[in-house]
């Protein structure tokens, strides 16, 4: 049996309100992050991570939500990285001018959160992927780009560096070669050469970019949301160590749960009784 693709826009709902992105719904099952900071092509703050994380949060907790995109305002970038506007001498401020005040990398924690999300969360990319913007669409489990997006790691340029997932995924999507070239040289590719090093899943003209990812995101939703759940988690088992095995683990426990066997142990401990588990099969 065939499925009709869809090719619909959707008519977005806003979900929360934040300041510096926005998030919306599309009420069928997609939500949109978007970075709204076009006058700095969409660098982050401290402030625009922490309201990431938690529309992140909600999109995770809402069963109406099975996908979940990545995006930047407007047509010339997705995300320029971190502010350099608030960079201190010890991470990007809160509260840049106070005397003392205390420098942060939010955007790590959000890349393991990102990873972490037991949902598909995909990168929209139209216009620069640089610096920290580069590594946050490097996170996504899929990326759809448009023909104008450029994409680069700065680090060595302005002082900086990821040796994390910016570096270690990077080589493991590209190869070490290309991965070093990126950090060493710091130059931009287009999309073409994105899709040509594995780096994006799919090229499409700019006026065609939210179509296109919407039609994925509903491709998506039509299947088993738990298979979805563990095959994401399956790709980064191995790569994320005990976190890993921890989240497959986990995956498997909720699924345990569900058994007679488990609910035996349940409820056996709240009828204050042995429980008797001696009708389960000992698999092979
Ligand atoms: C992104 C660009 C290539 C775009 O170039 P273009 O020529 O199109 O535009 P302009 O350069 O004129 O920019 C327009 C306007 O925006 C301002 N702007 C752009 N990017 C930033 C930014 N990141 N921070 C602050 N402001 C920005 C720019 O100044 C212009 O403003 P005007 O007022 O002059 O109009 C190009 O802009 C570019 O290369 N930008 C800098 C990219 C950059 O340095 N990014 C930071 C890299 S470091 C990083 O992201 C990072 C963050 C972390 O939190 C980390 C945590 C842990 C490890 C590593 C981290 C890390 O590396």
């Amino acid at each position: 049996m065939r499925i009709e693709e869809s090719r619909e826009s959707a008519e977005w709902c806003a979900a929360r309100s934040y300041v510096d992105i926005r998030y919306e719904h599309s009420g069928d099952g997609i939500a949109k992050i978007t970075l709204c900071r076009p006058e700095v092509r969409n660098a982050f703050r401290p402030q625009t991570l922490v309201e990431i994380s938690d529309a992140l949060t909600h999109a995770r907790e809402d069963e109406s939500v099975g996908v979940i995109v990545l995006t930047g305002e407007g047509p010339d970038a997705f995300c320029s990285g971190g502010d350099q506007r608030v960079r201190g001498d010890t991470g990007y401020l809160t509260e840049p001018g106070e005397p003392g005040a205390v420098g942060r990398f939010h955007v790590t924690d959000l890349q393991v959160q990102i990873r972490r999300l037991p949902k598909p969360v995909v990168a929209m990319v139209a216009g620069y992927a640089i610096g920290g913007g580069h590594v946050l669409h490097l996170v996504c489990d899929l990326t759809i780009a448009a023909d104008n997006a450029r994409f680069g790691q700065v680090g060595p340029k302005v002082g900086s560096f990821d040796g994390g997932f910016g570096a270690g995924l990077l080589a493991q999507q590209i190869g070490q070669r290309k991965a070093k070239e990126f950090w060493l040289l710091c130059e931009q590719y287009d999309a073409g050469e994105a899709l040509a090093m594995g780096l994006v899943n799919k090229v499409v003209p700019l006026a065609e970019l939210e179509t296109e990812t919407l039609a994925w995101c509903r491709r998506m939703l039509r299947l088993s949301p738990m298979a979805l759940r563990l095959s994401k988690a399956s790709f980064h088992a191995a790569e994320d160590g005990l976190t890993g095995i921890q989240q497959l683990a986990h995956d498997a426990n909720l699924l345990f749960y569900a058994t007679d066997e488990a609910k035996e142990g349940r409820e056996a401990f709240k009828a204050k009784r042995q429980p008797d588990f001696a009708r389960f099969p000992r698999r092979s």
